[in-house]
Protein backbone atom coordinates (compact mmCIF):
# COMPACT_ATOMS: atom_id res chain seq x y z
CA UNK A 1 0.00 0.00 0.00
CA UNK A 2 1.32 3.51 -1.07
CA UNK A 3 2.43 6.18 1.67
CA UNK A 4 3.05 8.65 -0.87
CA UNK A 5 2.04 12.11 -0.07
CA UNK A 6 -1.18 13.38 -1.41
CA UNK A 7 -0.78 15.73 -4.54
CA UNK A 8 -0.46 19.82 -2.77
CA UNK A 9 0.00 18.06 0.49
CA UNK A 10 2.95 20.87 1.17
CA UNK A 11 0.96 24.14 -0.14
CA UNK A 12 -2.00 22.47 2.47
CA UNK A 13 0.45 23.76 5.20
CA UNK A 14 -0.56 27.25 5.06
CA UNK A 15 -3.87 25.97 4.10
CA UNK A 16 -7.04 28.42 6.11
CA UNK A 17 -8.70 26.01 7.47
CA UNK A 18 -7.66 22.69 9.53
CA UNK A 19 -9.92 19.87 9.83
CA UNK A 20 -10.33 16.72 12.52
CA UNK A 21 -12.52 14.20 11.09
CA UNK A 22 -14.75 11.36 13.11
CA UNK A 23 -15.90 8.67 11.29
CA UNK A 24 -14.18 6.53 8.32
CA UNK A 25 -16.77 4.56 7.17
CA UNK A 26 -18.80 4.72 4.03
CA UNK A 27 -19.59 8.42 4.49
CA UNK A 28 -16.21 9.58 6.20
CA UNK A 29 -14.40 7.57 3.35
CA UNK A 30 -16.09 9.22 0.67
CA UNK A 31 -15.00 12.90 2.10
CA UNK A 32 -11.33 11.67 2.67
CA UNK A 33 -11.32 11.26 -1.33
CA UNK A 34 -12.80 14.52 -1.93
CA UNK A 35 -10.00 16.25 0.24
CA UNK A 36 -7.83 14.95 -2.12
CA UNK A 37 -9.33 16.95 -5.02
CA UNK A 38 -8.65 20.40 -5.33
CA UNK A 39 -11.81 21.68 -4.51
CA UNK A 40 -10.32 21.06 -1.00
CA UNK A 41 -7.23 22.97 -1.54
CA UNK A 42 -8.00 25.31 1.58
CA UNK A 43 -8.30 22.59 4.03
CA UNK A 44 -5.66 20.73 5.46
CA UNK A 45 -6.64 17.41 7.45
CA UNK A 46 -5.01 17.63 11.17
CA UNK A 47 -6.73 14.68 12.88
CA UNK A 48 -8.81 11.61 11.78
CA UNK A 49 -10.34 9.27 13.68
CA UNK A 50 -12.54 6.05 14.18
CA UNK A 51 -14.35 4.23 16.82
CA UNK A 52 -10.98 2.67 18.27
CA UNK A 53 -8.47 4.56 16.38
CA UNK A 54 -6.90 7.80 15.65
CA UNK A 55 -3.86 9.70 14.01
CA UNK A 56 -2.62 13.55 13.84
CA UNK A 57 0.75 12.20 12.72
CA UNK A 58 0.71 15.16 9.75
CA UNK A 59 3.12 12.52 7.22
CA UNK A 60 0.77 9.68 7.52
CA UNK A 61 -2.29 12.29 7.29
CA UNK A 62 -0.74 13.43 4.14
CA UNK A 63 -0.56 9.89 2.60
CA UNK A 64 -2.95 8.94 -0.14
CA UNK A 65 -4.53 5.71 2.05
CA UNK A 66 -5.35 7.41 5.29
CA UNK A 67 -7.54 5.26 6.23
CA UNK A 68 -4.99 2.17 6.13
CA UNK A 69 -3.07 4.02 7.80
CA UNK A 70 -5.32 4.61 10.98
CA UNK A 71 -6.01 0.57 10.77
CA UNK A 72 -2.21 -0.03 10.49
CA UNK A 73 -0.64 3.00 13.04
CA UNK A 74 -3.59 4.59 14.53
CA UNK A 75 -3.53 4.84 18.30
CA UNK A 76 -5.94 4.63 20.95
CA UNK A 77 -8.31 7.02 21.13
CA UNK A 78 -8.49 10.40 22.90
CA UNK A 79 -10.41 13.23 21.89
CA UNK A 80 -8.21 15.56 23.72
CA UNK A 81 -5.12 15.08 21.74
CA UNK A 82 -7.48 15.08 18.26
CA UNK A 83 -8.51 18.69 19.51
CA UNK A 84 -4.99 19.49 20.56
CA UNK A 85 -3.84 19.09 16.94
CA UNK A 86 -6.49 21.47 16.06
CA UNK A 87 -5.97 24.12 18.68
CA UNK A 88 -1.95 23.82 17.22
CA UNK A 89 -2.70 24.31 13.45
CA UNK A 90 -2.59 28.23 13.58
CA UNK A 91 -5.55 27.98 11.19
CA UNK A 92 -7.70 30.61 10.94
CA UNK A 93 -10.88 28.76 10.82
CA UNK A 94 -10.88 25.11 13.25
CA UNK A 95 -13.53 22.50 12.05
CA UNK A 96 -14.74 19.19 13.49
CA UNK A 97 -16.51 16.84 11.00
CA UNK A 98 -18.51 14.42 12.29
CA UNK A 99 -19.20 11.61 9.68
CA UNK A 100 -20.59 9.52 12.22
CA UNK A 101 -23.38 8.12 13.58
CA UNK A 102 -22.38 8.32 17.30
CA UNK A 103 -24.90 10.11 19.89
CA UNK A 104 -22.10 10.03 22.39
CA UNK A 105 -20.39 11.73 20.00
CA UNK A 106 -23.25 14.48 18.92
CA UNK A 107 -23.61 14.83 22.67
CA UNK A 108 -19.87 16.75 22.79
CA UNK A 109 -21.17 19.25 19.43
CA UNK A 110 -22.14 22.46 21.77
CA UNK A 111 -18.83 21.93 24.03
CA UNK A 112 -16.71 21.89 20.57
CA UNK A 113 -18.51 25.42 19.44
CA UNK A 114 -18.63 26.55 22.83
CA UNK A 115 -14.63 26.19 22.75
CA UNK A 116 -14.52 28.12 19.28
CA UNK A 117 -14.29 25.03 16.70
CA UNK A 118 -16.72 25.13 14.24
CA UNK A 119 -18.46 21.77 13.50
CA UNK A 120 -20.12 20.19 10.65
CA UNK A 121 -22.18 17.15 10.62
CA UNK A 122 -23.65 14.27 8.75
CA UNK A 123 -24.40 12.74 12.39
CA UNK A 124 -28.00 13.86 13.45
CA UNK A 125 -28.17 12.70 16.97
CA UNK A 126 -28.01 15.95 18.09
CA UNK A 127 -30.26 18.24 16.17
CA UNK A 128 -32.62 15.50 15.99
CA UNK A 129 -32.50 13.65 18.89
CA UNK A 130 -34.00 14.57 22.19
CA UNK A 131 -35.63 18.08 22.40
CA UNK A 132 -32.88 19.39 25.34
CA UNK A 133 -30.28 18.83 22.63
CA UNK A 134 -31.80 21.55 20.27
CA UNK A 135 -31.93 23.52 22.76
CA UNK A 136 -28.26 23.12 23.64
CA UNK A 137 -27.56 23.77 20.11
CA UNK A 138 -29.95 26.85 19.64
CA UNK A 139 -27.79 28.25 22.62
CA UNK A 140 -24.50 27.33 20.92
CA UNK A 141 -25.81 29.31 17.61
CA UNK A 142 -27.63 32.20 19.47
CA UNK A 143 -23.45 32.72 20.80
CA UNK A 144 -22.12 32.81 17.57
CA UNK A 145 -21.16 29.32 16.58
CA UNK A 146 -21.24 27.79 13.18
CA UNK A 147 -23.31 24.53 12.97
CA UNK A 148 -23.06 22.91 9.30
CA UNK A 149 -25.81 20.67 8.91
CA UNK A 150 -26.62 20.41 5.52
CA UNK A 151 -25.81 16.34 5.43
CA UNK A 152 -28.43 15.81 7.65
CA UNK A 153 -31.79 15.94 5.97
CA UNK A 154 -31.50 15.22 2.20
CA UNK A 155 -27.77 13.85 2.18
CA UNK A 156 -27.37 17.85 1.55
CA UNK A 157 -30.51 18.59 -1.10
CA UNK A 158 -30.58 22.21 0.02
CA UNK A 159 -33.57 21.77 1.87
CA UNK A 160 -32.29 23.15 5.28
CA UNK A 161 -30.93 26.35 3.41
CA UNK A 162 -34.11 26.59 1.68
CA UNK A 163 -35.81 27.16 4.99
CA UNK A 164 -34.34 28.87 6.87
CA UNK A 165 -34.37 31.54 3.98
CA UNK A 166 -37.93 31.34 3.61
CA UNK A 167 -37.98 32.03 7.36
CA UNK A 168 -35.82 34.72 7.47
CA UNK A 169 -37.80 36.66 4.86
CA UNK A 170 -41.00 35.97 7.12
CA UNK A 171 -42.51 33.46 5.44
CA UNK A 172 -44.16 30.61 8.43
CA UNK A 173 -44.07 26.63 7.39
CA UNK A 174 -47.52 25.36 7.40
CA UNK A 175 -47.24 21.76 6.55
CA UNK A 176 -44.26 19.32 5.13
CA UNK A 177 -44.73 15.81 3.51
CA UNK A 178 -42.45 13.68 1.29
CA UNK A 179 -39.87 11.08 1.28
CA UNK A 180 -36.69 11.62 3.52
CA UNK A 181 -35.40 8.68 3.18
CA UNK A 182 -32.82 7.83 0.19
CA UNK A 183 -32.36 3.55 1.57
CA UNK A 184 -36.56 3.40 1.95
CA UNK A 185 -36.82 5.09 -1.49
CA UNK A 186 -34.77 3.01 -3.12
CA UNK A 187 -36.24 0.04 -1.65
CA UNK A 188 -39.84 1.24 -2.24
CA UNK A 189 -39.60 2.54 -5.85
CA UNK A 190 -38.10 -1.03 -6.58
CA UNK A 191 -39.78 -3.20 -4.85
CA UNK A 192 -42.63 -5.18 -6.70
CA UNK A 193 -42.88 -8.78 -4.96
CA UNK A 194 -40.61 -10.39 -8.07
CA UNK A 195 -37.56 -10.62 -5.45
CA UNK A 196 -37.09 -10.72 -1.67
CA UNK A 197 -37.22 -6.96 -0.14
CA UNK A 198 -34.27 -8.66 1.95
CA UNK A 199 -32.45 -8.85 -1.21
CA UNK A 200 -33.21 -5.55 -1.96
CA UNK A 201 -32.36 -3.96 1.77
CA UNK A 202 -28.53 -5.74 1.11
CA UNK A 203 -28.05 -4.14 -2.25
CA UNK A 204 -28.82 -0.52 -0.67
CA UNK A 205 -26.60 -1.32 2.28
CA UNK A 206 -23.76 -2.15 -0.28
CA UNK A 207 -24.53 0.98 -1.95
CA UNK A 208 -24.31 3.09 1.08
CA UNK A 209 -27.67 3.85 1.54
CA UNK A 210 -28.52 2.73 4.51
CA UNK A 211 -27.21 3.52 7.97
CA UNK A 212 -25.05 1.37 10.14
CA UNK A 213 -27.37 -0.21 11.60
CA UNK A 214 -30.21 -0.77 8.78
CA UNK A 215 -32.85 -0.59 11.08
CA UNK A 216 -32.50 3.10 11.97
CA UNK A 217 -33.73 3.32 8.49
CA UNK A 218 -36.43 0.36 8.71
CA UNK A 219 -37.79 1.26 12.19
CA UNK A 220 -38.70 4.66 10.88
CA UNK A 221 -36.01 6.40 13.28
CA UNK A 222 -33.94 8.25 10.77
CA UNK A 223 -36.74 9.68 8.66
CA UNK A 224 -37.70 10.68 12.54
CA UNK A 225 -34.68 12.31 13.23
CA UNK A 226 -34.79 14.12 9.61
CA UNK A 227 -39.07 15.06 10.47
CA UNK A 228 -37.56 16.96 13.58
CA UNK A 229 -34.64 18.63 12.33
CA UNK A 230 -36.80 20.22 9.19
CA UNK A 231 -39.86 20.71 12.11
CA UNK A 232 -37.40 22.42 15.27
CA UNK A 233 -35.88 24.48 12.23
CA UNK A 234 -39.21 25.77 11.01
CA UNK A 235 -39.97 26.93 14.44
CA UNK A 236 -42.17 23.85 15.65
CA UNK A 237 -40.42 22.77 19.05
CA UNK A 238 -40.84 19.08 19.13
CA UNK A 239 -39.94 16.27 20.93
CA UNK A 240 -39.11 12.83 19.77
CA UNK A 241 -42.22 11.37 21.37
CA UNK A 242 -44.54 13.89 19.17
CA UNK A 243 -43.37 12.07 16.07
CA UNK A 244 -45.75 9.23 15.53
CA UNK A 245 -43.49 6.82 13.94
CA UNK A 246 -44.70 3.27 12.15
CA UNK A 247 -41.76 0.69 12.49
CA UNK A 248 -41.34 -1.94 9.42
CA UNK A 249 -38.70 -3.98 11.98
CA UNK A 250 -40.44 -7.04 13.37
CA UNK A 251 -41.05 -7.03 17.06
CA UNK A 252 -38.71 -10.37 17.18
CA UNK A 253 -35.88 -8.62 15.60
CA UNK A 254 -35.72 -5.49 17.26
CA UNK A 255 -33.97 -6.53 20.70
CA UNK A 256 -31.38 -8.41 18.54
CA UNK A 257 -28.02 -7.55 17.64
CA UNK A 258 -26.87 -6.10 14.66
CA UNK A 259 -25.11 -9.51 13.37
CA UNK A 260 -28.09 -11.67 14.20
CA UNK A 261 -30.39 -9.35 12.76
CA UNK A 262 -28.55 -9.11 9.05
CA UNK A 263 -28.75 -13.10 9.75
CA UNK A 264 -32.63 -13.00 9.66
CA UNK A 265 -33.61 -10.61 7.32
CA UNK A 266 -35.74 -13.02 5.28
CA UNK A 267 -38.06 -12.41 8.01
CA UNK A 268 -38.87 -9.19 6.61
CA UNK A 269 -40.04 -10.81 3.79
CA UNK A 270 -43.62 -12.14 4.08
CA UNK A 271 -45.15 -9.49 5.63
CA UNK A 272 -43.86 -6.51 3.29
CA UNK A 273 -45.19 -8.90 0.49
CA UNK A 274 -49.19 -8.97 2.21
CA UNK A 275 -48.44 -5.20 2.08
CA UNK A 276 -47.22 -5.29 -1.85
CA UNK A 277 -49.88 -7.26 -2.78
CA UNK A 278 -52.72 -6.01 -0.68
CA UNK A 279 -51.62 -2.50 -2.09
CA UNK A 280 -51.68 -3.61 -5.57
CA UNK A 281 -54.84 -5.54 -6.10
CA UNK A 282 -55.93 -1.60 -5.59
CA UNK A 283 -53.24 -0.24 -7.95
CA UNK A 284 -51.51 1.79 -5.27
CA UNK A 285 -48.25 1.26 -4.25
CA UNK A 286 -45.83 1.77 -1.28
CA UNK A 287 -44.33 4.82 -0.04
CA UNK A 288 -42.61 5.47 3.50
CA UNK A 289 -43.69 8.84 3.70
CA UNK A 290 -43.46 11.46 6.56
CA UNK A 291 -46.01 14.47 7.09
CA UNK A 292 -45.91 17.37 9.95
CA UNK A 293 -49.64 19.06 9.67
CA UNK A 294 -50.19 22.51 10.39
CA UNK A 295 -51.21 21.50 13.87
CA UNK A 296 -47.93 20.36 14.64
CA UNK A 297 -49.02 16.45 14.37
CA UNK A 298 -45.83 14.78 12.92
CA UNK A 299 -46.50 11.28 11.04
CA UNK A 300 -43.43 9.12 9.61
CA UNK A 301 -44.68 5.09 8.35
CA UNK A 302 -45.61 3.31 5.38
CA UNK A 303 -48.60 4.95 3.26
CA UNK A 304 -50.28 2.99 0.28
CA UNK A 305 -50.57 5.69 -2.60
CA UNK A 306 -51.95 6.24 -5.58
CA UNK A 307 -49.79 5.64 -9.31
CA UNK A 308 -50.72 9.47 -9.83
CA UNK A 309 -49.50 10.41 -6.16
CA UNK A 310 -45.97 12.73 -6.37
CA UNK A 311 -44.05 10.09 -4.19
CA UNK A 312 -45.25 7.49 -6.55
CA UNK A 313 -43.09 9.35 -9.35
CA UNK A 314 -39.88 8.87 -7.82
CA UNK A 315 -36.27 7.23 -9.23
CA UNK A 316 -33.32 5.76 -6.98
CA UNK A 317 -32.73 7.14 -4.33
CA UNK A 318 -34.69 10.35 -4.51
CA UNK A 319 -35.70 12.41 -1.67
CA UNK A 320 -38.95 14.56 -1.87
CA UNK A 321 -39.56 17.66 0.37
CA UNK A 322 -43.26 19.58 -0.11
CA UNK A 323 -43.66 22.52 1.65
CA UNK A 324 -46.27 24.72 1.96
CA UNK A 325 -45.79 27.91 3.65
CA UNK A 326 -48.26 31.35 4.06
CA UNK A 327 -46.35 32.24 0.88
CA UNK A 328 -46.24 28.58 -1.27
CA UNK A 329 -49.78 27.88 -0.53
CA UNK A 330 -51.27 27.29 -3.47
CA UNK A 331 -48.57 24.83 -4.80
CA UNK A 332 -46.17 23.48 -2.72
CA UNK A 333 -42.68 24.25 -2.65
CA UNK A 334 -40.97 20.77 -3.87
CA UNK A 335 -37.42 20.01 -3.23
CA UNK A 336 -36.39 16.71 -4.78
CA UNK A 337 -33.65 14.56 -5.93
CA UNK A 338 -30.65 11.90 -4.49
CA UNK A 339 -31.39 11.46 -0.84
CA UNK A 340 -28.56 9.38 0.32
CA UNK A 341 -25.10 7.73 -0.97
CA UNK A 342 -21.50 8.79 -0.02
CA UNK A 343 -20.78 10.97 -2.33
CA UNK A 344 -23.50 13.56 -2.23
CA UNK A 345 -22.94 13.28 1.62
CA UNK A 346 -19.41 14.07 1.52
CA UNK A 347 -20.00 16.80 -0.66
CA UNK A 348 -22.59 18.30 1.64
CA UNK A 349 -20.04 18.16 4.02
CA UNK A 350 -17.48 19.83 1.99
CA UNK A 351 -19.41 22.62 1.29
CA UNK A 352 -20.35 23.38 4.45
CA UNK A 353 -16.42 23.50 5.73
CA UNK A 354 -15.58 25.60 2.69
CA UNK A 355 -18.64 27.40 3.56
CA UNK A 356 -16.65 29.11 6.16
CA UNK A 357 -14.47 30.93 3.81
CA UNK A 358 -17.39 32.78 2.27
CA UNK A 359 -19.41 33.51 5.21
CA UNK A 360 -22.13 31.82 3.54
CA UNK A 361 -23.02 29.26 6.51
CA UNK A 362 -26.12 27.67 7.23
CA UNK A 363 -26.68 27.03 10.50
CA UNK A 364 -29.74 25.67 12.34
CA UNK A 365 -32.35 27.32 14.35
N1 LIG B 1 -24.94 7.01 3.92
C1 LIG B 1 -25.62 8.10 3.57
O1 LIG B 1 -26.12 8.22 2.45
C2 LIG B 1 -25.77 9.21 4.54
C3 LIG B 1 -25.31 9.10 5.84
N2 LIG B 1 -25.47 10.13 6.71
C4 LIG B 1 -24.95 9.99 8.05
O2 LIG B 1 -23.54 9.80 8.03
C5 LIG B 1 -23.15 9.16 9.23
C6 LIG B 1 -22.13 8.06 8.90
O3 LIG B 1 -22.74 7.07 8.12
P1 LIG B 1 -21.85 5.94 7.42
O4 LIG B 1 -20.57 6.50 6.94
O5 LIG B 1 -22.73 5.25 6.48
O6 LIG B 1 -21.53 4.97 8.66
P2 LIG B 1 -20.36 3.88 8.79
O7 LIG B 1 -20.82 2.87 9.77
O8 LIG B 1 -19.90 3.44 7.44
O9 LIG B 1 -19.15 4.72 9.42
C7 LIG B 1 -19.23 5.24 10.72
C8 LIG B 1 -17.82 5.55 11.17
O10 LIG B 1 -17.90 6.22 12.44
C9 LIG B 1 -16.90 5.69 13.28
N3 LIG B 1 -17.24 6.01 14.66
C10 LIG B 1 -18.26 5.54 15.43
N4 LIG B 1 -18.21 6.09 16.66
C11 LIG B 1 -17.14 6.93 16.65
C12 LIG B 1 -16.55 7.77 17.64
N5 LIG B 1 -17.06 7.88 18.87
N6 LIG B 1 -15.43 8.49 17.31
C13 LIG B 1 -14.90 8.41 16.06
N7 LIG B 1 -15.42 7.61 15.10
C14 LIG B 1 -16.53 6.88 15.40
C15 LIG B 1 -16.87 4.22 12.91
O11 LIG B 1 -15.69 3.57 13.38
C16 LIG B 1 -16.93 4.33 11.40
O12 LIG B 1 -15.64 4.59 10.88
C17 LIG B 1 -24.42 8.67 9.91
O13 LIG B 1 -24.77 9.55 10.95
C18 LIG B 1 -25.47 8.77 8.79
O14 LIG B 1 -26.76 9.01 9.26
C19 LIG B 1 -26.09 11.30 6.37
C20 LIG B 1 -26.56 11.49 5.11
C21 LIG B 1 -26.49 10.44 4.10
N1 LIG C 1 -29.78 6.14 5.75
C1 LIG C 1 -30.15 7.46 5.33
C2 LIG C 1 -28.94 8.15 4.78
C3 LIG C 1 -29.10 9.61 4.78
O1 LIG C 1 -29.40 10.25 5.78
C4 LIG C 1 -31.22 7.38 4.27
O2 LIG C 1 -31.51 6.28 3.83
O3 LIG C 1 -31.78 8.42 3.90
Amino acid sequence: MSALPTAGAAAQAGAPVALVLFGAGVVGGAFLDLLATPAAAPVRLVGLADSRRQLTDPSLLAARNRRDQLRRAGTARDDAALLGALAASGARHRVLVDATASPALAARHADWMAQGYAVVTANKSLAGGALPGWRTLERALAAGAYYGDAATVGAGLPVLSTLRRLRRCGDALLTLEGVFSGSLSYLFNQYDGSQPFSALLLRARELGYTEPDPREDLSGGDVARKLLILARSAGFALGTDEVRVESLVPEALRGVDLETFLARLGELDAPLAERHAQAAARGHVLRFLARLNQRGQAHVGLVEVSATHPAARLFGTDNQFALTTTRYHTQPLVIQGPGAGPEVTAQALLGDVLALLDGSARVAG
